[in-house]
């Protein structure tokens, strides 16, 4: 049996290209992102229970510890599928923001599949644990594999791609709690006037490119939002003002993040966002 504790990082996502292709009959939306880690990570600690029972603590009061918590329904998933008799105590020290478009949740199920393929020695592949993750959210299978990568289909199908140049990212979160499902829902898809390149993205991370992957940033969901809550606007504004070489809102927000070549330039940012935005982060692309 392998030791008592496994100990799994569940970092936080940014999309550095978003583009919606259109509805599709399931409810979904047919995607083409690029996604790529940054070092902003929750910490989850497995270890047997002693007991056939699934349990979760965690330092967070904004989430849930219950069955609605993905890193539980991970396990859940895994124990009812695999027949497994034993049972987990997960505790999840929670850093990333909360319905943020970062991930967060996401990230924490992926770690919980791969501690779990661990400390229930499952054996399961990588790829099985994309699939099983796909059951729980579109962005699961990404956080299962990390890097960077090219993402379609409602965002479970990948492929790797280089991972961008080394540079700051400064991550803004505003107080503000957004729906993903209201996101997309408020998304005409057909009436999408740009549509950010996917192909341009991946060519300007093939060449490594700074400068490139700065200038083809771009997300359809992003005027959605920033419809709804002109203050996702303003601190998007205040961010480019400040000096960031590239600006978008992740996912369906609303954080917005900024990339930043240089280290003072990226504290200057962060230092400046202080008086609009309490929780602030000057992190690393991760890769
Ligand atoms: C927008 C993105 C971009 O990475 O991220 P977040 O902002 O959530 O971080 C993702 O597409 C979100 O992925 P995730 O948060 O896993 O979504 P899911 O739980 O699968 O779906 C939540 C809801 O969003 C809508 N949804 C999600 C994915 C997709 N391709 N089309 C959709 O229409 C559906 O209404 C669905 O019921
Ligand atoms: N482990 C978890 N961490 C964060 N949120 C979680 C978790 N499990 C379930 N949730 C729920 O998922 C929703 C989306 O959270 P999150 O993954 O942080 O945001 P996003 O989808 O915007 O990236 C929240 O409303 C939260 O209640």
């Amino acid at each position: 049996m392998e030791s008592l504790y496994i100990y799994e990082k569940a970092p936080a996502k940014i999309n550095l290209m978003l583009d919606v292709l259109h509805k599709r009959n399931d409810g979904f939306h047919e995607v083409e992102m690029i996604m790529t880690m940054v070092d902003l990570a929750d910490r989850l600690t497995l270890s047997n229970s002693g007991t056939g029972r699934i349990s979760l603590s965690s330092q967070s009061g904004y989430i849930p510890l219950d069955d609605k918590n993905l890193a539980v329904k991970a396990a859940r998933l895994l124990k009812q599928r695999f027949g497994v008799n034993r049972g987990v105590h997960m505790h999840l020290e929670k850093r990333i923001p909360v319905a943020a478009g970062l991930a967060g949740g996401s990230s924490d199920a992926a770690a919980a599949l791969r501690g779990l393929n661990r400390l229930w020695e499952l054996g399961l592949s990588m790829t099985e644990l994309e699939e099983l993750g796909a059951e729980l959210g579109s962005d699961v299978p990404f956080c299962v594999r990390g890097g960077t990568a090219l993402a379609t289909g409602r965002g479970e199908k990948l492929e790797t791609i280089p991972n961008p140049p080394r540079c700051w990212v400064v991550l803004a979160k505003p107080p503000i709690n957004v729906s993903t499902a209201d996101v997309y829902g408020g998304l005409k898809a057909a009436e999408i006037a740009v549509h950010p390149s996917a192909s341009g993205m991946r060519e300007a991370l093939e060449q490594g490119s700074f400068n490139r992957v700065c200038a083809g940033l771009g997300n359809v969901l992003e005027d959605v939002t920033l419809n709804l809550y002109p203050d996702v606007r303003r601190l998007k504004e205040i961010m480019e003002q400040l000096g960031s070489d590239g600006v978008l809102m992740s996912g369906s927000g609303p954080t917005v993040f900024g990339l930043v070549a240089k280290e003072e330039k990226a504290k200057r940012i962060c230092n400046g966002l202080r008086g609009f935005c309490e929780e602030v982060y000057a992190v690393r692309t991760l890769g």
